[in-house]
């Protein structure tokens, strides 16, 4: 991706305009003075004066008048171009800005689970906030910059038709000066560049603050510790980086706004000693010098501006490249029917960010059913989390092979399997509307479930959207159950959600809502701790270590029940014994 690539694919024809009207505002910005210049005439005594032809215009005696026209229409000329090239180039800019924040959101939504979760939301919400703007600001700055580059060639060339040695001089002193300009810019750069590094931390910090809010606030050493050490750390790293980087660039500016001034000098002390030129030449010379003093400092601040969009676009072109999309069929096959979800061999291994071998899963082997529900269960660490985002194909297998009955899991076919499965993990994320096709006419089915889940009095549903989403955590869990069962799909997979229930909710959840699935012919995967409930599962798969340790059916969960409680009651007695 090149920096202007953006503008000129969005709209070629218009970024054409935009670049022509700028050139001509310029070229015509640039005859203003030989225009005024033209009407000048020297006397034989020295003295510069206006030559007469005065007519009247408006009542106003007008000196030189064809001469006054033509300059009159090149200012209007040049307000009209400039003000379209920029209107249109804005225009488009900002369409661009909006194009490249939709690409990134497509390449977000297209990107697998597992390397979003590497990446984490600071660094995309960096990206998406502050380099798509550096980016465009930059591009933006184009058509200032061609048409001040062509009144500085305008002016040269006026300088070259005035005097052949004036003019040599001018652009080797301007070519030493923008060359020197470079280096002051180039350590700018670097500082740039340190500080852009710095924002990423910069946001998991902020995110730090505002959702460790609860635990700072009941903690003094630890709030100071936390604003110190790693909020004002990396704030002051930001800061510390861009007042450098700036501090620098606004010598080498100011150096190069005085080039022009000082090869005004030189031109009028010393460059005369040795070479013959008139006074009209010199004072045309020394105005046109003047009169390039700002498109040499447009030219010259447009390099801090291309630097920053530079640093962002190389941020945005390491973003795409850690984020692959997932390179699967958008197509859904409606017709795949399913009885039972195979695992054969399957593995996944997380990356890890030290580059070290990351936690692996399997190799795994069972498969669920549609009617049944099957318990995850094992200890911290053990995996199952990883296990059931394998489930909901989430997470790509490394190796092994998934299928829905017949249907194996691939390129073509996830996606369709996908849209046969429903989740709620315990970081679910819950919208604040009903999204997609869930039917939002059924008004008295939403009202019941509402009822069931006890939420008829908290929230309300209309249009599709909550009334509220400030709600107690086991109430919005039971309203993302809401949605889930909106969705009707045919699996279910549920991570932790009783983990704060009530205990009449976890009742219900085990005893009514299990079932109530379960006999729909669902396939339910539960990931609990709940082990007064595992007689509730059909199976129950044991995790540790990322592997599967132990598959137990329905009558080996109440055997093993049985004995635990019979272990209990002798150890009770035991203990009142002693
Ligand atoms: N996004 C990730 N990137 C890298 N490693 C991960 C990631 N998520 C989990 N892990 C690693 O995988 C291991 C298993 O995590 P997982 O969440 O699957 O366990 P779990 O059994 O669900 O644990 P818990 O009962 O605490 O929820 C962890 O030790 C963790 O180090």
């Amino acid at each position: 991706m090149k920096l202007f690539s953006a503008f000129t694919s969005k709209a070629p024809n218009r970024v054409f305009l935009s670049i022509i009207l700028g050139a001509l505002a310029g070229v015509a910005y640039s005859l203003l003075i030989p225009i005024v210049v033209s009407s000048l005439t020297e006397s034989t005594d020295g003295i510069l004066y206006v030559s007469a032809q005065v007519e009247t215009f408006l009542s106003y005696e007008v000196a030189n008048y064809d001469i006054a026209t033509v300059f009159l229409f090149t200012c209007i000329f040049i307000l009209v171009a400039r003000t379209a090239s920029q209107i249109i180039l804005m225009r488009v800019s900002m369409n661009v800005t909006t194009d490249l924040r939709v690409q990134l959101y497509e390449r977000i939504t297209r990107a697998p689970i597992d390397k979003l979760e590497k990446m984490g939301s600071s660094k995309l919400i960096a990206t998406i906030t502050t380099d798509v703007g550096r980016i465009v600001a930059g591009s933006r700055m184009l058509p200032d910059l061609l048409m001040n580059s062509a009144t500085l060639i305008g002016m040269l060339g006026f300088l070259l038709f005035l005097n052949s040695a004036v003019f040599w001089f001018v652009l080797k002193t301007i070519l030493v000066g923008v060359i020197t300009y470079q280096i002051p810019m180039f350590l700018g750069n670097r500082y740039f560049e340190k500080s852009r590094e710095s924002v990423d931390a910069l946001q998991e910090s902020i995110r730090g603050l505002i959702y460790g809010a609860k635990e700072l606030k009941l903690n003094k050493d630890k709030r100071e510790s936390y604003f110190k050490d790693v909020l004002l750390h990396n704030e002051y790293a930001v800061l510390n980086a861009d007042k450098t980087g700036n501090s620098i660039v606004s010598a080498a500016n100011n150096y190069g706004d005085l080039i022009s001034f000082f090869v005004i000098g030189i031109a009028a002390f010393i460059f005369v000693n040795y070479q013959s030129v008139s006074k009209v030449e010199l004072i045309a010379a020394i105005m046109a010098l003047l009169y390039i003093t700002t498109p040499l400092a447009v030219i010259i601040n447009f390099v801090p501006g291309i630097l920053r969009a530079r640093i962002s676009l190389n941020k945005v072109k390491r973003l795409l490249n850690e984020l692959p999309k997932e390179e699967v069929s958008d197509a859904i096959d409606n017709l795949i029917d399913w009885e039972s979800l195979k695992f054969n061999n399957v593995e996944f291994q997380h990356s890890s960010p030290d580059e070290s071998e990351g936690f692996k899963v399997g190799p795994v082997n069972f498969h669920i059913n549609r009617g049944e529900v099957t318990f995850i269960v094992g200890g911290n660490g053990s995996g199952k989390s990883t296990l059931s985002k394998l489930i909901t194909l989430h997470y790509q297998t490394t190796n092994g092979d998934i299928y829905f009955s017949e249907t194996k899991v691939d390129k073509d076919t996830v996606s369709s399997c996908r849209e046969k499965i429903s989740a709620i993990y315990s970081d679910y994320y819950l919208f604040d509307r009903l999204l997609g096709n869930v039917s939002q006419e059924n008004q008295d089915v939403i009202n019941r479930l509402l009822v069931d889940l006890n939420l008829s009095e908290k929230v309300s549903i209309s249009n599709g959207r909550f009334s509220t989403t400030s709600l107690s955590d086991g109430q919005r869990r039971r309203l993302a159950l809401l949605v889930s069962f909106l969705e009707d799909k045919d699996l279910y997979v549920f991570d932790e959600w009783a983990a704060d229930q009530d205990p009449m909710f976890k009742e219900t959840f085990y005893h009514q809502v299990l079932p109530t699935l379960k006999n729909k012919g669902k396939a339910v995967v539960v990931i609990s701790h709940d082990d007064r409930y595992f007689d509730v599962a059909d199976k129950i798969l044991v995790m540790e270590n990322g592997q599967l340790i132990d598959c137990l059916t329905e009558a080996d969960v109440i055997i093993k029940r049985t004995r635990e409680k019979s272990i209990i009651q002798d150890s009770s007695r035991t203990v009142e014994m002693v």
